[in-house]
């Protein structure tokens, strides 16, 4: 088998990269574009073997990266960030051609994003600090100190966008990183292991496992010598995780799905509420934080549809590598597959698809709007990650917030209201993650990232990811070197 390929002119290394070298399964696996189907490359399939040998190598380099001043720790996290833009069209490329994403997005939001991921946490890191106190007269110091080799598994959705989340604080902690990209998305982490490489990185530092989740997981969430796991996926993925996790009780931070309302109230102004509606479609609708539940007052759901329908028909839809269009493809013929079952389920169960609600040529599906959906139904409580929207109506702020809460999940949700202290009644009263108010999708890495109920388990972004994936410490020490025993 060939070590690489090269998809659209980039070449890309399809073996797994362990302690600084390039590292060949017995077996592959085919990784298909989205786009066309066609096979972008056969890819090492990661056994248990490779995964010992790679938290080996990430625990043998751990002493000498944990040791490193966070200064020179921040120095190569920025060459890597470097490196991330003098080839960002590469990677912008590989990424579309490899998980059907729109390139204008990879291009001009995403991979400059992913160099920025790096700055941010070098830039942290540097600054990271706790004000000293005193407890009778005894002096308390905050240190986080590198917790060890970390497992980083991570989604098809946005792959080296929130790959990079979890690789660059783990690797500014002082941590080492064993990160498993999805069997779906596998090519760009090939690439950042090159990226790292020549930005300094040690070897043993970074190492990249290729393969089945189903196949390693297990002995990459088990091993006794990992000390993190940050998870973003799916709650049936999380749950196997954390039972195997729970054996050596590694910390677990766990990034999951999402159900979230965008709430449109009548004093709200509906173009906004309608644009930000159809915002949702993004990404070909698989985006954790999309709000899928559209929840309008019953005054303006008839206005409000009408404006909906009219603006989401313009949509094009198709090639993600053309700069026209809005929405590509989904990701694999399973995942269209479940959508297409989700949408069927909900039209026998009575749904009425306004817009959209079957397949298209091809690995597309077509962006989907379903009113007459039941509170306790299917469609409107479980996660379907692809571009389908439930709209329900609601009488007053009471029912908006009950109809908005009742979800298991509890990531994110969306407020468009004229009204500044309804704003702030109703935002008090959410359960979620992260709350809009008349916008979608503004992040800010400073801020904490993470959900309620099955949403996940922590907080990603700023100091929230040192205190994940270090050990932080408290220091007391006496006065003048006198020990207080009272
Ligand atoms: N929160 C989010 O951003 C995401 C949510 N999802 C949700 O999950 C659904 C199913 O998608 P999948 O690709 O099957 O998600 P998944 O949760 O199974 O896959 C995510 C990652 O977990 C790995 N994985 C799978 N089984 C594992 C195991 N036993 N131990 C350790 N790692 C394992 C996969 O290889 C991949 O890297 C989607 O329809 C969507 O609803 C999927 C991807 C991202
Ligand atoms: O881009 C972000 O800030 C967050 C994205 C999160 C997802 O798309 C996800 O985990 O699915």
């Amino acid at each position: 088998m060939p070590d690489n390929t090269t998809v659209g002119g980039v070449s890309v290394d399809t073996r797994h990269w362990i302690g600084g070298e390039r590292v060949a399964s017995v077996e592959t696996f085919a990784d298909s574009s989205p786009i066309d189907g066609s096979v972008l490359g056969e890819i090492s399939r990661g056994t248990p073997k490779e995964v010992a040998a790679a938290v080996a190598a990430a625990k043998a380099a751990f002493p000498a990266w944990a040791g490193t001043a966070r200064a020179e720790r921040a120095r190569v996290l920025h060459a890597i960030a470097d490196g991330v833009e003098k080839r960002l069209e590469e990677l912008a490329t590989v990424e579309t051609h490899d998980n059907g994403a729109l390139l204008r997005s990879h291009r001009r939001g995403v991979m400059p994003r992913v160099a920025h991921n790096f700055r941010f946490f070098a830039d942290w890191l540097v600054k990271l600090d706790h004000e000293d106190f005193e407890t009778r007269g005894h002096t308390n110091h905050v240190s986080w100190d590198p917790a060890g080799p970390s497992v980083l598994i991570t989604p098809w959705n946005a792959p080296l966008m929130l790959a990079t989340w979890k690789v660059a604080p783990a690797l500014a902690a002082g941590n080492t990183v064993i990160l498993k990209p999805a069997e779906w998305s596998p090519l760009t982490a090939s690439l950042l292991a090159d990226i790292a490489a020549e930005a300094g990185l040690p070897a043993g530092v970074l190492n990249v496992v290729q393969g089945y989740g189903a196949e390693i997981g297990d002995a990459l969430t088990s091993h006794p010598d990992v000390r993190r796991i940050s998870f973003t996926g799916s709650v049936p993925t999380a749950q196997r995780i954390a039972a195997s996790a729970a054996a050596n009780l590694t910390p677990l931070s766990l990034e999951l799905g999402g159900k979230s309302p965008l709430l449109v109230f009548a004093d709200a102004d509906l173009d906004l509420a309608v644009d930000l509606a159809v915002e949702q479609y993004d990404n070909a609708g698989q985006v954790c934080l999309a709000a899928t539940r559209i929840l309008v007052e019953e005054a303006v759901a008839h206005e409000f549809t009408r404006r909906f329908v009219e603006k989401a028909s313009r949509l094009q839809q198709g090639d993600p590598r053309d700069e026209a269009t809005d929405i590509g493809p989904n990701i694999h013929p399973r995942q269209l597959e479940k959508i297409d079952g989700f949408v069927r389920r909900a039209v026998e169960a009575g749904a009425r698809a306004v817009i959209g609600g079957h397949r298209k040529e091809g690995q597309y599906y077509a962006p989907t709007l379903l009113t007459d959906v039941a509170e306790d139904s299917e469609i409107v409580q479980e996660e379907v990650f692809g571009p389908v929207l439930t709209l329900q109506t609601f009488a007053d702020e009471g029912e908006a917030i009950r109809l908005a809460n009742d979800t298991r999940f509890g990531l994110a949700a969306t407020v468009a209201t004229g009204d500044p202290e309804r704003a702030e009644r109703v935002t008090a009263q959410l359960v979620a993650g992260t709350v809009w108010v008349n916008c979608f999708f503004v992040r800010d890495l400073q801020a904490p990232f993470g959900g309620s109920r099955h949403s996940g388990v922590g907080r990603e972004g700023g100091t929230w990811s040192f205190d994940f994936y270090c050990d932080v410490k408290n220091t007391v020490t006496a006065p003048k070197g006198w020990a207080d025993h009272g």
